[in-house]
């Protein structure tokens, strides 16, 4: 009886939820969380698209802010019995300084924390990242690891620094008197590079071998494998866990889990051929085609570029040091956590992964002809 108690009663609210992996999690809290009344999506941008979801039996609130306000943040929470907070500054390209990814991820986090607190929200959901573990600094190998896996986590780019001490202060906050003296719920998610609809970087990569006449050139070895889970599935295990949370905080409380499915263990380059294939594009060579040294140097020469030409013009490329070792170093999980705790099953199967991934691209490619 409780659950009909609660039917259509509650208010989340996603930050953050007009990007990439927002969309997907305000579209599926829509599809398969029964219990909403009122979905608020907090956004620095609001999508168009938000439109279309006002007509719908939930209340859609769509509500412009920026997490590094506090106040705004507070006034958007306000009433909110879940929060999913997935605003957060993606940036391993230099595009931002190391301030505003500071700002953004963390006191931004800090906002979204001290809001639930003072307000009386009692469950927080986090889109943490991978990059909190590792790779590290030093290249070690996570070879299909899972939460427990002991690994040497190093950072010193700003990016995993800023998603490592975000998480750290949102399973600290877990078990905090919010306003009314229950219990702040908090836990984490960690997912590994996200694929799907909507994916920017696919995008970038997908231009770029168009305009290198339908070719990519490897450059990283097939052996090198790289975790990847698709957007539709870590949607669903965050709709999951806020719900759950709420059913189990006892044990769910404070922990955090990686993001899994069924995609494969294969390397970034190699993984991305199974949608650019079918759009026609071809990954040139078997092994790759310069020596990693000279790799290095390419990309300690981006670096340079990005950091001279900055006053003039923001130059931004795919390789920099940093994500030629993201992309050189196996990271990759094996676990079931998510299904012990809280039953999560991946909602869509490999082929149906690929497939919408592959729909989705050549949507895109007919509609930029
Ligand atoms: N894309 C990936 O492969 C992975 C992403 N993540 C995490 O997932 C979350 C979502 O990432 P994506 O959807 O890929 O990025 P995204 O850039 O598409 O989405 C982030 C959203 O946050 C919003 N946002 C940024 N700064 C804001 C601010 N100051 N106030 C309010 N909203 C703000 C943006 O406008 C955007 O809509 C992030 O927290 C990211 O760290 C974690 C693992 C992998
Ligand atoms: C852009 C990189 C691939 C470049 C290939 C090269 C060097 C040959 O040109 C991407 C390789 C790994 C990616 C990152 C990874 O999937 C983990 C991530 C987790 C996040 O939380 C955010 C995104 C990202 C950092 C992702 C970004 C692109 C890569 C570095």
């Amino acid at each position: 009886m409780a659950d009909s108690a609660q039917a259509q009663k509650l208010v989340y609210l996603v930050t953050g939820g007009c990007g990439f992996l927002g969309e997907h999690v305000v579209r599926m809290l829509l599809q398969q969380e029964p219990r909403l009344r009122e979905l608020r999506i907090f956004d620095l941008h609001l999508g168009p698209w938000l439109e279309e979801l006002k007509t719908g039996p939930v209340q859609v609130t769509a509500i412009q802010g920026d997490v590094t306000q506090a106040h705004e943040v507070a006034a958007a929470v306000a009433g909110a019995h879940v929060v999913i907070h997935t605003a957060g500054l993606v940036d391993v390209f230099g595009r931002a300084s190391p301030e505003t990814i500071h700002e953004v991820n963390v006191q931004g986090t800090k906002n979204v924390i001290e809001a639930c607190v003072q307000t009386g929200t009692q469950f927080l959901v986090y889109t943490s990242s991978m990059e909190v573990v590792g790779p590290n600094i030093k290249g070690h190998p996570f070879y299909r690891g899972n939460e427990d896996t002991p690994y040497e986590a190093v950072h010193r780019h700003p990016y995993p620094s800023s998603k490592a001490r975000a998480e750290q202060l949102v399973l600290e906050a877990n078990g905090r008197k919010v306003r009314g003296g229950l219990p702040l719920v908090t836990c984490a998610l960690r997912p590994t590079g996200i694929y799907g609809e909507g994916h920017q970087i696919m995008r970038d990569i997908y231009y770029q071998g168009l305009r290198l006449g339908g070719r990519l050139f490897r450059a990283i070895p097939a052996s090198v494998e790289h975790g990847r889970v698709y957007v539709g599935n870590v949607a669903w295990m965050h709709v999951l866990v806020a719900r759950e949370l709420q059913q189990r905080p006892a044990l769910m409380g404070g922990q955090v889990y990686f993001c899994y499915d069924k995609s494969p263990y294969k390397s970034y380059e190699d993984f991305n051929m199974e949608f650019l294939g079918p759009c026609g594009l071809r990954l040139v060579g078997t092994r790759p085609l310069l020596p990693y040294w000279l790799l290095m140097l390419l990309a300690a020469l981006n670096a340079l570029l990005q950091w001279l030409l900055r006053p003039l013009l923001l130059y931004a490329p795919l390789l920099n040091p940093y994500t030629l070792a993201m992309a050189n170093t196996t990271f990759t999980v094996s676990t079931n956590k998510a299904q012990r705790h809280f039953g999560y099953e991946p909602l869509f199967s490999w082929e149906e992964s690929r497939t919408r991934t592959i729909r989705w691209m050549q949507a895109m490619d007919s509609s930029a002809q």
